[in-house]
């Protein structure tokens, strides 16, 4: 059944690893470590202080000397699953109570329910979950974590590159890219990445060019301002398109001109099929899985939409390559990813960036400007700190790191609306979580969403207070673990330093030229997939 998937053909003549190496490929030198959170790292220790009640074989022996004692995971409270439809019947709609799309008060209310460590069983097509409310968890278990921690996503996307698709990403060992690849596969792809991505200068490099980015989205929402001088109820898919242009500058060392091109262009192509891609993700991601019986409607313009991203993104690299190869240096991310790991790895990669790093930014960005207009004196103290490091000049590296103000309001809204609400793991081996023993394969959600909004953790943590992020006294300091909007360890985000860049900017930017003001009844924010304001997005904006 599935062959009825059409195969795209590979433009992947020119492209063989290895054929090209340069020097400037070993300018970057840093490891993911360099961006872990909190202090030093911890020895692992995940059953320190409980005595093992258990039966799983795969726990230390060291353990079942101490007390108190281990849990079994049948303890572990959590809604009880009905006989054959398991808890799955909680989320048919007005009956079961629970919603895909408010996950978030769900979350709230798992943990009021049942305390901080929560299981749900009995989910058709998926493992038994676990949801973690316990911030010196999340922090002990991150820290124990093995080599290659396994992140639970994506089974389509898997499905892609593993079955579909697997001429391509299986030809070379280790070229199945970080998105929905696991074990030594991804750690050997995500060291020769985070070298060149993770480095130090990879996202200061594109200061200038992700602000004139910026700039294009100002002038493009001037023009689509309504006659209130409000924006446009499609706004979110402007801000989709500002993300487009910024991560494919980044991504694939392009501009596609997004706000102005023509619907045969390739960037147009390229825009629709993103745009599936979204549209479909979450669908086949968070619904029943009837794409893994037969392949839905929805399934095949997912697999069209990735298709087209991977040969768009093919034939920049091949472009990237000849460029490298004619000049013998490399002047972008892309040319420094084919120098270091050869144009199959930087082909992958920069698809990898292109799934995970559009959408995220772009809801960011719509959540702070949506909070941001909600609070006038907050954007008044906002432009003074702009105005007095800018001074009416562009933008220049290192600018941001005077504008602390702007980095804490960011920080305070994906605090309290962060556009992916938890951070997952798949169990590699039995651990001790909150006293029980958790079995290893058990899906454990590391809910930072309800965390950063709980007192326990941030003192009014319903107010919004960028000050909360600023010259903390050690009585201030909130745990390090109760917010991690970009994850956490060996699999943190691969694109925080360019997701960051870019939001700054976009920030820092509207801020200078708007006043802005929402005028409508407050937005609820739900799953889609991204957490996200739910409503159009109409802000008034006012020229300063
Ligand atoms: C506000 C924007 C963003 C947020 C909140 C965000 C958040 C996250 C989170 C929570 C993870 C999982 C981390 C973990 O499991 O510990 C992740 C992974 C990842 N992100 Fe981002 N992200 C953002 C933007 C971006 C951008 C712009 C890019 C690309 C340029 C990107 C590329 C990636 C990649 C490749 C991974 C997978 C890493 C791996 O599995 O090894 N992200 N991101």
């Amino acid at each position: 059944m599935r062959s009825r998937v059409s195969v795209v053909k590979w433009p992947l003549r020119t492209i063989s690893s290895g054929r090209f190496l340069s020097t400037t490929a070993r300018r970057s030198q840093a490891s993911d470590s360099g961006l872990e959170i909190g202090t030093k790292p911890v020895q692992s220790c995940p059953v320190k202080g409980y005595r093992a009640r258990s039966t799983h074989a795969a726990i230390d022996s060291s353990v079942f000397d101490m007390a108190p004692s281990i849990k079994s995971w049948e303890e572990v409270p959590g809604p009880r699953p009905l006989p054959f439809l398991g808890n799955t019947w909680r989320f048919t709609p007005y009956i079961g109570g629970y919603s895909v799309e408010h996950i978030d008060k769900v979350c709230l209310s798992l943990r009021e329910d049942f305390g901080n460590c929560v299981k749900v069983t009995g989910l058709l097509g998926r493992p038994d979950m676990l949801f973690v409310f316990d911030a010196s968890e999340v922090e002990r278990v991150f820290r124990g974590e093995d080599a290659a921690p396994h992140r639970p996503s994506m089974p389509s996307l898997n499905y892609y590159k593993h079955t579909l698709r697997k001429d391509f990403f299986g030809a070379e060992e280790n070229c199945a890219g970080v998105i929905a690849v696991h074990g030594e596969s991804w750690s050997a792809f995500r060291t020769k990445v985070s070298r060149v991505a993770l480095s130090a200068g990879a996202a200061a490099q594109y200061t200038v060019p992700v602000a004139e980015v910026a700039d294009a989205f100002i002038q493009r929402i001037r023009k689509i301002r309504n006659e209130n001088s409000e924006t446009p109820d499609d706004f979110l898919n402007e801000v989709h398109k500002w993300s487009l242009e910024s991560l494919s500058l980044i991504a694939l060392d392009t501009r596609l001109n997004c706000f102005e091109a023509s619907e045969d262009s390739e960037s147009m192509k390229l825009i629709h099929a993103v745009q599936t891609f979204f549209l479909s993700v979450g669908e086949l991601e968070l619904r029943a899985p009837w794409w893994r019986l037969y392949p839905t409607k929805m399934f095949r313009q997912y697999v069209a939409a990735l298709d087209t991203i991977l040969s768009v993104t093919l034939r920049h690299v091949e472009k990237a390559l000849k460029e490298c190869e004619a000049t013998g240096s490399s002047k972008s991310l892309l040319q420094d990813l084919v120098a270091a790991a050869g144009p199959r790895v930087a082909a992958v990669a920069a698809l990898d960036l292109f799934l995970v790093g559009i959408d995220t930014t772009s809801n960011a960005v719509a959540s702070i400007l949506y909070q941001l207009s909600l609070r006038p004196s907050v954007q008044e103290r906002l432009y003074e700190e702009i105005s007095k490091v800018l001074q009416d000049r562009p933008m220049k590296p290192g600018d941001v790191n005077q504008m602390p103000y702007l980095k804490a309001c960011v920080k305070e809204v994906l605090r309290m609306y962060p556009v992916v609400i938890g951070n997952g793991r798949q169990l590699t081996k039995d651990t001790v979580i909150c006293g029980y023993n958790i079995p290893k394969g058990t899906q454990v959600i590391f809910q930072h969403y309800v965390m950063g909004n709980t007192d326990d953790y941030f003192s009014n943590a319903s107010e919004f207070r960028p000050e909360r992020w600023l010259n903390r006294s050690p009585a201030q300091k909130h745990h390090a673990f109760a917010s991690l909007p970009f994850g956490y360890g060996k699999r943190m985000c691969l694109g925080r330093r360019f997701a960051e860049l870019e939001i700054h900017t976009v920030i820092c930017k509207m801020v200078q030229t708007f006043k802005m003001e929402y005028n409508h009844e407050p937005m609820d924010y739900h799953i889609h997939p991204m957490y996200t304001p739910n409503g159009p997005i109409r802000i008034k904006l006012t020229d300063r």
